[in-house]
This record gives C-alpha cells, structure tokens and sequence, in this order.
C-alpha cells in the first residue's frame, strides 16, 4: 500500500459517546465483518476483553486495520474512561489523525476535554463526528458552540443533517450538496444502502435555504483560513463558487473526479443509487476538489476541525466519516515525527502495546516510522540496549492477525517472539544502526546549538517515548497462600508489560507487594484480569491515595562521604540548597541548577552523577516517603577526590537531599480531582450536600437540556467508592467523571491526622 494511500487513526472520546459502536460499524461497511457487532449484546470485534464485554466499555485500545476505498486505515478505538488515559495516550503518540466523537445531545464532556488536551499535545489533525444524532436531545448548534467554548478549537460545519430527533432520516453535504438518505425503515436497517444525489430545486425550500446560507458562511471560513482558496474567491468567481472551474487544480483532479465517477458506477452500483447526471459530478468533483483541498489543508494545519453528524446506532453517517477520514486526516508522510530524519531509511518502530497472548507469547503493537520490518529478523531494541529475533508479523485485526512478509514505514504492525520489549521502547534494525543515528542526531543538535551534546542528551533525541502518567491510587496485593507468590510475580510482571500505568513494588517495611494505579476502576479490572486470565484469586488491601510531598522553606547542607571500599578511598564534599519551587506546583517536575563555578569545574560524568542524586533524593519526601515536587535544588559545590566512583558521588548528593528536605518544614499534597456530574435538577440539592461532606468544592452548575451539570474540585481521598453513593443519590440516573486536576497542599489539621494515622497513632 502506498503510503499517500494510508491512514493511521485513533477514535477517541467520552465515555460512552459511542465509538466502539463507531468503530464496528466501519468494520461491516468497509467489508471486514459479515455482522453489525453490539456493545449492548457483548459482540462487538475491538471490544474483546472478557471484562469489556461484560461491563460494555472498552478498556484496552484495539487496532484495527481495514480498507476503504483505495485506502488502508489502521484503526484505534481507545477507551473513555480516565482511569486508561494511558491508553489514549500511547495511540495517540503514535497515530498521523484522529476522530473525536461526540455524543450529539451532551457536546463536549469532560474526557472529551482530556482526550482533546492529548490530541493537541502530539498535534494530531482531527475530524469531530456528532454521533447519537437520533436522541431527542441531540443539537447541532450546541454542540458546535461547546466545540468553540470548550475546546476551544474552530468547527468547520460539512454537513447538515436531515431531521432531528428519531426523525433524523440523512445529510447534506456542504461541500459537494450532496443528499444522502439512509432508506431503511426499520431501526434494524444495517445502513448499507443509501440514496445519494445533488440538491434539486424541487428539494424541501426549507432545507434548500439552509445548505446556502450553511455553505455560504463555511466558504467564508475556509477562506478565512487559507489564502489560496480565499485567492481563488477574489477573482472573477466571487460572486458564484458553483462556477469556479478546475482552473488551478492540476488535470490529475479533473481525472480522478471523472475516475471516482466512473468507479463509483461500476464497483459500488448495489450500494448507492446514483440519481444525477455525471457530467453534474464531474462539473461538482472539479469545484469540490478544490474546495475539498482547502478544507484538508485547514485540518492539517490544525486552523479548524472539520465536523460530521450521524448516528452510528441507527446506521446513519458513517460512510461519509470514512470519506472524511481518507480526505482530510493526514497521510503518514505528511506528518513531522522528528525520529525519522535520524534515521533515514533505516528501520526505526515503537512499541505503543504489549499484549500476552496465551498462545504466541507476548504480542507487540509497533508504529514504523522509517524502514522496513520483516519476519525472522533481529531487532535491536534501543531502551532495553538488547538485541532480540522477531518470528513473525502480523496486520492487527482485533483479536486476530494476518500474517505478512513485510511491511514498510507509515504502517502499524503487530510481531510475535520479541520477549524484551516494552510499551514506549524504540525498536531499530541494529546497534551500528542506532549509533549512526545517534551521531546524525548530534551533529544536527550541536550545529543547532552551537555546543556539544553529552552522551545521554545525543541518545535521547534518537528515541520515541510513550509519558506514563503517576498512579493515584495504591494497595497490597496478597496471594491465597505463599506457594501463589511466584504465580502471581509472574502475572504482574506480564500485567506490567501491557500496561505501564500499572506499578508494582514491595513496601520496604512490610514486605508486601504493592499495586499502584490509575484508579478505582483501573485496580479492579487488574484484579479481575489476575483472577481470570492467571488463575490466582488475591486478596487486595483498602486503597490508598498516592500522595506527594514538598518543601515550604529554603535550606542549605553540607554532605562529606568519606568511605573506604576494599582498596579505595572515595571521598566526596557536597553543598547545595533546596528551595519551594512555585512553577511545578501542578506538575511532577523539578529543577535542578548549577552555580556557575560548579559547572565549569565539574566533569559531564561527575554532572550525571549529581543530577542521578538529585533525582533520587526526589523519589522519597521527608514526611511519608511519597515523591517530591515543587522543589529546586541548586549545586553550590561539589568535590570529588580523584579515584572516587560516580556511584559515590550520587550517594553523597542523594544523601545531602535528604538532610536539606528535612530541614526544609514538609508540607503534604493531595490529589485533587476536577469531577463533573450530570445529573436530573431533583436530585441536584442531595447531590450538593453530599459533595459538602467531601471537602468538595462547587465551581459551576451549568444546564445541558433537562439536566444539570456540576463542577467540582474534590480531594481525590474523599471519591472512594463515589459511583455507587451517586447511583443511590440519583436512582441510577446521574453519570460522573473524575479526572486529576493538580496536587494541593493538605489543610494543617488534615495533614496532621494523615500523619498520625500513617504512623499508626490514629
Ligand atoms: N441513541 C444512540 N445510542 C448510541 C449511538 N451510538 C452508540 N450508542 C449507545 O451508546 C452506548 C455507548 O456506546 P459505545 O459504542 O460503547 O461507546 P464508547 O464510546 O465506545 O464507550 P467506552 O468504550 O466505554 O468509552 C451504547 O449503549 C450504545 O448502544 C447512537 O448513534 N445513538
């Protein structure tokens, strides 16, 4: 498949806003599935997990691959809740487009936001799909103004649709006028069929009005936009766009518009009914291209998203969102990924997913950014500095493969027998090979920068990363008995590999294993996966918050280590000053600064030893041993005798932290989630009062149709077990969503009693 031809994409949204039902519907349509899965019957194909099924959401992300048209979309359907951020985050770091659907009655919700916030960190160009168009609820003009207001982000309405409600019955397109009635009319109706023709003068007067002034205001917009369609407006075809010709675009439009046509006739005659003239299509393919690139090159650079309306339940859209896919999303090679010019046409992957299947062993999920990959080859693994053998590869179709005998850059492979790799591991053809790219990468930075680079900097830029988000939550985990421990290290260890949110380590003290998570949710399905998938029924300790520390004072020590190992004398003297650092208040960061004195005097390696120990003193706070933050350190001095080792040198500073961090009045953190609740206006006093007891702090209520939503910063100690208390204050009706909003320092008084019950006096 060329790679012009190929589309890498993640579906991505609230909870419960509709694509995995998105998602099977693309399958059926573009022929992959012979039957309409159903979340609400527990058979949809990218939802396969036992517990997915069951509970109707997904859980893990799902890659698909599939043809449309003439193109190949290699699919991620990613889950909504954040409890698998993580998720979303690994699909997205390597997909080229996404597809953000939205539940059309509810606008932009709160995951949406979160989902949106990662989209835009990768810069990923996306399509927005107003789904559930047939709820009583559903509203187009509310849904595009929380788009703006919310997301912040430019809709570039494409479509209107036909009928509201239950009545909702198709689309127009603004682009081409296209009028596309889904006939079927039975609910049951697989939407395969569907009646497609230009807009007549005979149309609805109504609807008629609505598609000109709606494609008047989109040309302005897109014009707006991008100089080269507002170019093409100015001349002489300003006062009528149905007359520009194929003028500027090249005769390969004009071919391929008279192409499609032909295409369409031919291959597709038992799907639609083509009730206008050709030369009509034609004449409009011309104009449309035109209007088409402009609209794709507004989604490129990220200037506006367009937007597209249906109903996947009801069978209704979906054909045009795949259009919309293959015509505005990016094609892999019209994506910057930084990796590939160090590499040139060397093979260069990430690994995005782990799966452990019980057959083939450990599956891998890579994205190929440069190369080619090929079965029964080595690959050098640049995290994990191994080399290991591929057996074989694989196209990802849900829970079943494909084999294949390569496969080229731009495409998303899935390989058998790499028993090493991990999610976020950069993958490469050999080790001479990643040392080439190395040097690339660091003549092109220090020709940049004008300095040299150290070791660790040069090799950094030459690999992909996947961030993990801290857990939240933790608790012990417990075999039956002790002849399970070795089972269940087995279990977590492979549970790690697929899911690197996950954490695992032993309490010094105890001596028990300890399971960090996302979540409440997120530590349940791991338990439920240990007992189905392994075998091994454990027991879980009550769940705990994951807490942080920081500093409130400025402090500074000394540190000598003068210590004596076999033959050698190690000695190092050390000063430094921790101070509140106010700009990482909200993140996990930290910053670490050098007196200039220091840095001239001290070597690159003696530099990342002291930054090793830095670090390490960052990893226990003073108070409870939870992680620091908010905090600065600058080096004053730093003495090393010679025949000392670095290891040294990392323990004197590490230890000098800690002396200054305990100097320096601790303060404890708490994690603060931004919760959202929608729920019925009778039950929103019992809702609020209960919030109250929470520590819960109201910031707005705001109207969505017969409901109320809620808004609200509460400490994420005081959410355990929330769902269940909201479905009883509510009858089942009020949905919510949690999501960390920052680290806040504790009140005296709670952090006092956290203190005393940590160390067991309360
Ligand atoms: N009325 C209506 N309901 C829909 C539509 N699409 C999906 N649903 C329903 O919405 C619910 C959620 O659908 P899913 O496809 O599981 O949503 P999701 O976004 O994949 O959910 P998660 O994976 O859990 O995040 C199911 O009950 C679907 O039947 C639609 O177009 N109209």
């Amino acid at each position: 498949m060329l790679t012009f031809r190929i589309r890498n994409i993640g579906i991505m949204a609230h909870i419960d806003a509709g694509k995995t039902t998105t998602t099977e519907r693309m399958l059926y349509y573009s022929g992959y599935t012979r039957a309409l899965g159903d979340v609400d019957d527990g058979d949809t194909v990218t939802d396969y997990m036992a517990q997915e099924r069951e509970r109707g959401i997904t859980i893990q992300s799902a890659a698909v691959t599939f043809d449309w048209k003439e193109y190949r979309i290699n699919l991620i359907d990613t889950p909504g809740h954040v409890d698998f951020t993580l998720e979303v985050e690994r699909a997205l770091r390597v997909l080229d487009g996404a597809v953000a659907v939205f539940d059309a009655s509810a606008g932009v919700e709160a995951q949406t936001l979160t989902v949106w916030r990662q989209a835009d960190k990768h810069k990923i160009p996306c399509v927005c799909f107003l789904n559930k168009m047939d709820k009583p609820g559903a509203s187009l003009s509310y849904s595009l103004e929380s788009i703006k207001t919310k997301l912040k982000a430019n809709p570039v309405l494409l479509q209107i649709p036909i009928g509201s409600g239950k009545g909702f019955i198709g689309l127009v397109d603004l682009i081409t006028k296209q009028r596309m009635v889904w006939q079927g009319k039975s609910w049951a109706d697989d939407g395969r069929l569907f009646e497609s023709r230009v807009l007549e003068p005979t149309d609805d007067p109504e609807l008629l009005e609505e598609v000109d002034q709606a494609r008047g205001g989109l040309i302005e917009q897109v014009a707006d936009l991008d100089d080269e369609f507002a170019e093409l407006l100015l001349g002489k075809y300003s006062d009528n766009f149905d007359a520009v010709p194929a003028g500027k675009v090249s005769l390969n439009c004009t071919i391929l518009a008279e192409w499609l046509c032909a295409l369409q006739h031919v291959v597709f005659p038992s799907i639609f009914f083509f009730l206008f003239n050709p030369k009509t299509l034609i004449g409009n393919a011309r104009s449309c291209f035109q209007f088409q690139e402009a609209v794709r090159r507004v989604t490129l650079a990220r200037k506006g998203v367009p937007v597209l309306c249906g109903s996947s339940l009801k069978n209704k859209g979906v054909q045009p969102l795949l259009d919309a896919i293959t015509a505005y999303l990016p094609a892999p090679n019209e994506r910057n990924h930084d990796l590939v010019r160090w590499y040139k046409d060397d093979l260069c992957a990430l690994a995005f997913k782990v799966v452990h299947d019980k057959q083939r062993g450990p599956l891998v999920f890579l994205r190929i950014y440069s190369g080619t990959m090929k079965p029964q080859s080595a690959i050098y693994n640049i995290n994990r500095n191994g080399t290991e053998r591929m057996s074989r590869l694989l196209l990802p179709f849900a829970d079943q493969h494909v084999e294949i005998p390569s496969l080229s850059a731009g495409n998303i492979a899935l390989t058998v027998g790499l028993k090493q790799t991990v999610t976020g591991d950069t993958i490469v053809s050999s080790k001479a090979s990643a040392a080439a790219a190395a040097r690339r990468a660091q003549k092109g930075a220090e020709e940049k920068r004008g300095s040299a680079l150290s070791n660790r900097e040069s090799s950094s830029l030459v690999l992909a990363g996947v961030e993990v988000p801290d857990p939240v939550f933790f608790c012990s985990i417990e075999p039956p008995t002790m002849s399970k421990q070795a089972d269940l290290e087995h279990a977590l260890n492979c549970l790690q590999r697929e899911d690197p949110s996950l954490k695992v380590r032993t309490d010094p003290d105890s001596g028990q294993t300890i399971l960090c998570g996302m979540g409440e949710l997120h530590i349940e399905i791991l338990h439920d996966r240990i007992k189905r998938e392994y075998n091994i029924e454990t027991h879980l300790g009550p769940l705990q918050v994951a807490y942080r520390e920081t500093i409130l004072q400025s402090v500074t020590t000394t540190e000598t280590l003068d210590r004596t190992l076999g033959e050698k004398r190690h000695i190092v003297n050390a000063e430094l000053t921790v101070s509140p650092w106010s700009e990482s208040a909200t993140g996990t960061s930290y910053y670490i600064a050098y007196e200039e004195e220091v840095e001239a005097q001290i070597s690159a390696e003696v530099r990342e030893a002291v930054d090793s120990g830095v670090q390490s003193g960052y990893l226990q706070g003073p108070l409870l041993g939870y992680p620091v933050q908010g905090v600065s350190t600058v080096i004053r001095s730093v003495h090393v005798e010679p025949g000392t080792s670095l290891a040294m040198v990392s323990a004197c500073i590490s230890r000098c932290m800690l002396k200054a961090l305990q100097q320096a009045s601790g303060q404890v953190l708490e994690p603060v989630m931004a919760l959202e609740v929608t729920v019925g206006e009778e039950y929103l006093s019992s809702v609020l009062g209960d919030l109250a007891q929470r520590r819960g702090c109201v910031r707005d209520i705001q109207s969505r149709h017969d409901n109320k939503v809620l808004l609200a910063t509460v400490p994420l100690a005081e959410m355990m077990g929330y769902s269940t208390v909201l479905r009883t204050l509510s009858s089942g009706t009020a949905t919510f969503s949690l999501e960390l909003a920052s680290y806040e320092p504790m009140n005296p008084q709670a952090q006092t009693s956290l203190l005393n019950k940590m160390a067991g006096l309360s």
